[in-house]
């Protein structure tokens, strides 16, 4: 039997959605799923992690005051081993991005981030490469094996099982050499971009930063992300946290609307796997009137208001 290890992320003391997309691309026959939670609610997300398969909870306990990721790589390596997970899934995600590679390197394992689809029998994984014009099939090698997946490439699936939950304390070293000393948030940013169903992104024609706020405003009524283009990012308008494409953040919502892109080949390879892509843009000629499922032509700071308002009117 194969036990697989899955990272669980929280948002708001709940499981975040795309951990339960996570859960269906790990299951298989002859499996064990197992949830790995560290410093955060594993009994109170029982229920949902038991609705998609996991059979068994690992509830980590650092006594780490606030977020280490040194720390909690080493505890999730130690339960790893005390636990038999030879293969261990997460998301690609800022938490991701921390702890997985921190594991791999702890289990000389090799790892392999931004997955669009794991074969766990086979070992073999799928990947973009070159700006998303090709996909790599990667077939790894050794002893455990650590993968990062995008979230929601895989969509949940009910699984209805019966989990037990064990805790498990760890004792990090006190000399650790890594030590946070200060946790800031660029805030505003709502929802996590990679993860969000629905995004609105804009770019240069967004013209200011401010402007960004007729994007958070449509947003916040369907609980949507907000991202940018590079050229966004650059001028200092927004976060690098907010970017999408090929040097930014890869996104596969279900909707992504995209107000005063072009349509770059850099930034179309971050988000070319959306299910549906909406551009607005005032050239019609422009390339991402060609890559999307449906254009508007006109000016952003005409159409953002009346899509907020109608937005608004949904929610009353
Ligand atoms: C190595 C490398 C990596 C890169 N990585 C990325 C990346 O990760 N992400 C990324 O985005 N870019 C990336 N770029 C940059 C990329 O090549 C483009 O320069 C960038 O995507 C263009 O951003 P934009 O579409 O916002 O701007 P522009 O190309 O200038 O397009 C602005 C658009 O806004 C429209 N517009 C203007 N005013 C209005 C209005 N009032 N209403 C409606 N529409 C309007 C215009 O018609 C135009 O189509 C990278 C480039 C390189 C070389």
């Amino acid at each position: 039997m194969q036990t697989i290890g899955l990272l669980v992320e929280f948002k708001d003391g709940k499981v975040k959605e795309a951990v339960f997309g996570m859960a269906a691309a790990a299951t298989g026959t002859d499996r064990q799923l197992v949830a790995l939670v560290v410093d955060a609610p594993a009994a109170e997300a029982k229920a949902s992690l038991e609705a998609c398969g996991i059979t068994r909870i690992v509830d980590i306990r650092t006594g780490a005051a606030g977020w280490n990721p040194a720390v909690q790589a080493e505890a999730l390596t130690a339960a790893m081993q005390q636990f038999d997970i030879t293969d261990l899934v997460g998301l690609t995600s800022p938490t991701g991005r921390e702890l997985l590679p921190r594991i791999a390197a702890q289990l000389d394992a090799p790892l392999i981030m931004d997955c669009i689809a794991v074969d766990l029998e086979d070992r073999r994984v799928q990947t973009t490469q070159y700006s998303g014009k090709t996909i790599a099939t990667i077939a790894l090698t050794g002893d455990r094996f650590i993968y990062g997946l995008r979230a929601n490439v895989v969509p949940a699936q009910e699984n209805p099982t019966q989990a037990e939950v064990v805790e498990f304390s760890f004792e990090p070293e006190q000399s650790a050499a890594y030590q946070v000393i200060e946790t800031r948030s660029d805030g505003g940013s709502g929802p996590q971009l990679a993860e969000s169903d629905v995004i609105f992104s804009g770019g240069r024609g967004m013209k200011n930063g401010e402007n960004f706020k007729l994007l958070f405003d449509c947003a916040r009524h369907i609980d949507a992300a907000v991202g940018a283009s590079r050229v966004a990012v650059d001028n200092g308008w927004v976060p690098y946290a907010m970017q999408v494409g090929q040097t930014g953040v890869k996104v596969n919502p279900k909707v992504y609307l995209a107000f005063g892109i072009s349509g770059s080949v850099q930034h179309y390879a971050g988000m070319k796997s959306a299910g549906m892509i909406i551009a607005v843009n005032s050239d019609e000629n422009a390339a991402i009137m060609a890559n999307c499922d449906y254009y508007a032509t006109g000016d952003l700071f005409d159409i953002l208001p009346e899509l907020e308002k109608a937005l608004a009117a949904l929610n009353s």
